[in-house]
C-alpha cells in the first residue's frame, strides 16, 4: 500500500524578475495515515509554500513528490485538479467560508464539489457538523457565529468531503487559546478515528502537544524532526 504523500528532494523556487527565492529547498519527507504532523518554522521559511505542493495547488521546480504513489511531480497542469479532488482537503486560517450561505450549504458545497449530492449529502452534512458541536448552528449564516465555531465549520467541511489527506494552514490562527485547542482537538480525534493523514503548518506554539510528528522548517529545508514520546 503507497503511502499519501512522499517526497524526496522536493524545491522551489519563485523567480520574481531577476530575483529567485528559494523557498523549499530539497525536502524529504514521508507521511503516514492516521498521523497528524505539524510543520513549525519562521515566517518566510517556506511552510505555506510546502503545504501547497503537497496539496498539488503548486509544482515544485525540483525534486518529486507522490500521493498515494502518483507521482505529481510531472502530471499536467490540467491533470492536479483531479487528484487534488480525490485525496486533498484544506482548512485555512481566514476559514473561506462563504457569507451568504449557513452552515449546513457550506458543507454541502463542499460535498456537491466532490460529487455528493441529496440525500446522502444532508445527512453528511448534518453528521459532521454535530461532530464538531455545531448541530444546533445548522442554518446559521458565518457573520452569527464565533471565531471558533466558523473554524468548527471548515474543519467540519474537511472532514465531510471525506478526502484522506487534510492540509491544514494556522488554523488556529484567528482563535483564542482555548477555541485553537478545542479545533486541534478536534482534528486530532477525527483524524486519528478516521486514519487521515495531517498536516498542520502553524506558528502556534500551545497546541504542539497534539502532533505526533513535528518539523521544523528554516529557509526551505527540515532543520529538526521531533516524534512525540508515547
Ligand atoms: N508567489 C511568490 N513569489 C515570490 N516569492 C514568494 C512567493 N510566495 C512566497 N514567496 C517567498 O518564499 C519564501 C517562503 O514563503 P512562505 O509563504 O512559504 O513562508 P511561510 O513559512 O509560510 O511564512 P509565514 O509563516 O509568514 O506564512 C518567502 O521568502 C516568501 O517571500
Amino acid at each position: 500500500m503507497s503511502l499519501p504523500i512522499v517526497t524526496k528532494g522536493l524545491s522551489k523556487v519563485y523567480a520574481e524578475g531577476s530575483v529567485e527565492v528559494t523557498a523549499v529547498a530539497g525536502v524529504d519527507l514521508e507521511f503516514r495515515e492516521g498521523e497528524i504532523v505539524g510543520l513549525f518554522g519562521p515566517s518566510g521559511s517556506g511552510k505555506t509554500t510546502l503545504l501547497s505542493i503537497l496539496g498539488c495547488i503548486l509544482r515544485p521546480t525540483a525534486g518529486s513528490i507522490s500521493i498515494y504513489g502518483q507521482e505529481t511531480s510531472t502530471m499536467g497542469e490540467h491533470e492536479l485538479p483531479a487528484v487534488r479532488r480525490q485525496y486533498i482537503s484544506f482548512i485555512f486560517q481566514g476559514f473561506n467560508l462563504f457569507p451568504a450561505l449557513t452552515a449546513r450549504e457550506n458543507v454541502l458545497l463542499a460535498l456537491k464539489l466532490k460529487g455528493i449530492i441529496g440525500e446522502a449529502a444532508d445527512e453528511r452534512a448534518d453528521f459532521f457538523l454535530g461532530e464538531v458541536g455545531l448541530g444546533h448552528r445548522l442554518d446559521f449564516l458565518p457573520r452569527d457565529l464565533s471565531g471558533g465555531q466558523k473554524q468548527r465549520v471548515a474543519v467540519a467541511r474537511a472532514l465531510a468531503s471525506d478526502a484522506p489527506i487534510i492540509l491544514a494552514d494556522e488554523p488556529t490562527g484567528n482563535l483564542d487559546q482555548e477555541n485553537g485547542r478545542n479545533v486541534m482537538e478536534i482534528i486530532r480525534k477525527l483524524a486519528t478515528d478516521r486514519r487521515k493523514c495531517v498536516v498542520v503548518a502553524t506558528h502556534d506554539n500551545r497546541i504542539e502537544e497534539v502532533f505526533d510528528r513535528t518539523l521544523i522548517m528554516e529557509d526551505g529545508r527540515i532543520v529538526t524532526q521531533r516524534f512525540k514520546e508515547s
